[in-house]
């Protein structure tokens, strides 16, 4: 399991203290008359940082955990929880050096990496699970969105939608990256964008034994909350494919609460939906602890109008939350980590049913 080497980040206080969550591998919700919905919450803790350059954020998870997420699901919102008390790191997988190949970092940890996360978050996600995937940095997206993709379509017959809160769109190709950085690719690869020949690094989104149908994310059904950091090439491939997206300027002007309804309707009623939450969506003033921040930010209580939206649905199979790094402090005390965490953790209790507003003041 991930050590901190850097500062500890201060702890937020629990909400419900001194207990374990109640974790099982068996059980189910007692109340399943959720439509498409889970039943129950699957969670995977995903220690990777292979798809981008910066040490910690493979720490998120054991932060974030660390700091009561599991508790404030479980004691606080009465979830019942499948959780293998596991950090995952695929180390023993993945070769530990490797050339880039192709403009990519570190294509065959990555892919190796995300095809293990992918069956991981599968056979949650077939179990009519919820599945929730704390990273991490967003490569593991690739995994996850593949693995609650092929459940879905199995289970449902449906394909999924995906809500992608970033401040970047990670939609570069291979050929487009600057960086060569795989976190700023995993929608190229769902979308087959890149080229991934059977055999060569993330072959396996479309070999049969994944179900075998590409791409596993019809760009159509992806809609952008938040960005504000958008390379011209990701641009080009936004309006030649017509994806709906909301930048930081759509936020501002036409308001959360209309970018939310027009979202949930471009995707349609009874869509199964994965929302992939990447921290720096939000502002760094508000979540200073991750890899690429850029300014002009999501505020929380538009953050949690996002969530809260998302959970109304109750199509909401799939959720990330990645790129929390508590290594990433820009002060010296820890303060910024925590807040970090403490606002993921916000974002996750609101996905997952908290409510910090009254009905009349939730119209949608
Ligand atoms: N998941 C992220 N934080 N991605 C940042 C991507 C930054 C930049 N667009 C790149 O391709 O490298
Ligand atoms: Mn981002
Ligand atoms: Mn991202």
């Amino acid at each position: 399991m991930a050590t901190f080497v850097g500062q500890m980040p201060v702890i937020p206080k629990l909400r419900h203290p001194l207990k374990t969550p109640i974790v099982t591998e068996e059980a189910v919700w007692p109340q399943d008359d959720l439509p498409i919905g889970p039943s129950s919450v699957g969670v995977i803790a995903v220690g990777f940082s292979g798809g981008q350059g910066k040490q910690g954020v493979d720490m998120g998870p054991a932060a974030i955990i660390g700091c009561g997420l599991l508790e404030e699901l479980n004691y606080g919102l009465g979830i019942r929880l499948h959780h293998d008390h596991k950090i995952h790191t695929y180390e023993d997988m993945v070769p530990e050096f490797e050339a880039d190949s192709r403009n990519m970092k570190r294509p065959l940890a990555v892919s190796i990496a995300t095809q293990a996360l992918a069956h991981q978050v599968y056979e949650q996600a077939r179990k009519n699970r919820c599945v929730l995937t704390l990273g991490g940095d967003h490569s593991i997206a690739i995994g996850t969105v593949a693995g609650v993709a092929r459940a879905t379509r199995e289970r449902l017959g449906k394909d999924i939608a995906v809500i992608w809160v970033d401040a970047h769109a990670d939609i570069n190709t291979p050929e487009t990256s600057d960086s060569g950085n795989i976190h700023g690719m995993p929608l190229a690869m769902l979308a087959s964008l890149a080229q991934t020949a059977p055999g060569t690094p993330f072959g396996w989104l479309q070999s049969k034994a994944h179900g075998g149908r590409t791409p596993v994310v019809d760009l159509k059904k992806l809609v952008y909350i938040g960005l504000r950091d958008v390379e011209e090439a990701e641009q080009q491939i936004i309006e030649q494919y017509g994806i709906k997206a909301y930048t930081r300027v759509d936020v501002h002007k036409l308001g959360i609460e209309r970018v939310l309804k027009d979202t949930l309707e471009y995707i349609g009623r009874d869509t199964p939906i994965h929302l992939s939450f990447d921290i720096d969506a939000l502002d760094p003033e508000l979540a200073p602890s991750t890899g690429t921040p850029v300014p002009g930010g999501l505020t929380m209580h538009e953050a949690l109008l996002i969530a809260q939206g998302v959970h109304r649905t109750r199509n909401m199979v799939g959720m990330d939350l990645v790129e929390i790094n508590p290594l990433e402090e820009p002060g010296e005390d820890g303060l910024g980590a925590a807040q970090t965490i403490a606002c993921g953790t916000e974002i996750v209790r609101h996905a997952f049913g908290a409510m910090s507003l009254r009905e009349d003041e939730y119209k949608m």
